[in-house]
């Protein structure tokens, strides 16, 4: 219980998170046509230590270069345990115009981490008199990412979103697995005789959505690995949208598509939704708080399910 009203997240589409190396700007114009919400240029993982400088050089052109449309157009810094990332910050607060809207800080570990960068951000910007504040995203992707998981989502008025890295998280966790998320073989239960896969990603999912939802941060799904398997990717993304997830990373743009099928309410979800808002107007007119609808109990709490799902089309739908 709280008298304490819980935070709304940005309101923006969040249902696709497109990345791609910055070390590879001839994808860039075929990244900003896709049909991804959100942009993320890298300069961490998918660029090789060799070319650190060029693929920052290659992201601070294309920034204003491309016709970026309405995406919101983030750059994925390198981790606070590198000697890169003080010069990915000051080269995009101090190159960039206001057309960059985020920064991606991956491996955050504890609040500290966030702040260190707000620190350096917030100075450039007032040095630099930027008017448009750059927001946050941070990825959580390891042991003391996911134990500090609720003062990393209040670190600072910046973070917009969070997303989930099964990769880097696997390895920090000492996961035997190399697979990037979605289902692992070794994860089953046995009832009489048949194997009954389970879901480990879903407890780090499960902190990170209660998180982001008490802070008002955007909770995200990571990256799925295998993008020759439509229905694994399908599978892990639906599991994060029931759990209250807003979007899903695409390191292919084949997962673009699939991405937003799933975190776009369906018609028929749509429909329900508003039906069962009229059914409580209904009962509300009638002096009751609980009602029937389709054989089932709908009552006030369900007025708040209904809602999340029309206000996500809503938004979706501009
Ligand atoms: C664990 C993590 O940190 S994940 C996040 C960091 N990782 C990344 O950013 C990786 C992003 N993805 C990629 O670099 C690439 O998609 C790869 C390496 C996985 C595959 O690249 P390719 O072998 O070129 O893929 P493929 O041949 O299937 O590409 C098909 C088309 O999509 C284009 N394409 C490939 N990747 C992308 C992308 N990320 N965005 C937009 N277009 C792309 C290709 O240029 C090609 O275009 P064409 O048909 O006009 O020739
Ligand atoms: O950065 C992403 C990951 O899965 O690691
Ligand atoms: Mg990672």
């Amino acid at each position: 219980m709280s008298f304490r009203i819980q935070p709304s997240p940005p309101a923006r589409p969040n249902r696709c998170q497109l990345f791609g190396p910055g070390s590879r700007p001839a994808i860039f114009e075929k990244m900003a046509a896709s049909a991804a919400d959100v942009i993320n240029l890298d300069l961490e993982d998918s660029v090789a230590p060799s070319d650190k400088d060029s693929a920052r050089t290659n992201i601070i052109a294309a920034i204003s270069d491309i016709d970026w449309g309405s995406k919101a157009l983030s750059v994925r810094i390198n981790g606070l345990d590198t000697p890169y990332w003080y010069r990915d910050v000051v080269d995009l607060m101090e190159q960039t115009g206001d057309r960059l809207d985020q920064i991606m800080i991956p491996k955050v570990g504890c609040a500290a981490d966030v702040y260190a960068v707000d620190a350096l951000v917030t100075a450039i910007e007032a040095a630099k008199g930027r008017s448009k504040k750059i927001t946050f995203e941070v990825i959580i992707e390891s042991a003391a990412g996911i134990a500090h998981v609720e003062e990393i989502a209040a670190s600072s008025p910046r973070m917009a979103a969070m997303s989930l890295g099964a990769a880097d998280f696997a390895a920090s966790m000492g996961m035997q697995t190399t697979g990037i998320g979605g289902t692992q073989e070794n994860y089953y239960m046995i009832r009489e005789g048949q194997k009954h896969w389970s879901d480990p990603w879903h407890w780090a999912q499960a902190a990170i959505v209660a998180a982001c939802r008490t802070h008002g941060v955007l909770p995200v799904d990571g990256p799925f690995g295998d993008f020759s398997d439509d229905e694994g990717f399908r599978a892990q993304a639906r599991r994060s949208a029931t759990l209250g997830m807003v979007g899903k990373w695409a390191i292919h743009p084949k997962q673009v598509t699939l991405a937003n099928e799933v975190f776009t309410p369906s018609d028929e979800a749509v429909a329900e939704a508003r039906e069962i808002l009229a059914a409580m107007e209904e009962a509300k007119a009638k002096g009751e708080g609980a009602t029937v609808y389709k054989g089932r109990l709908v009552d006030i709490a369900s007025i708040k399910q209904a809602e999340v799902i029309v206000r996500q089309s809503e938004m979706i739908a501009g």
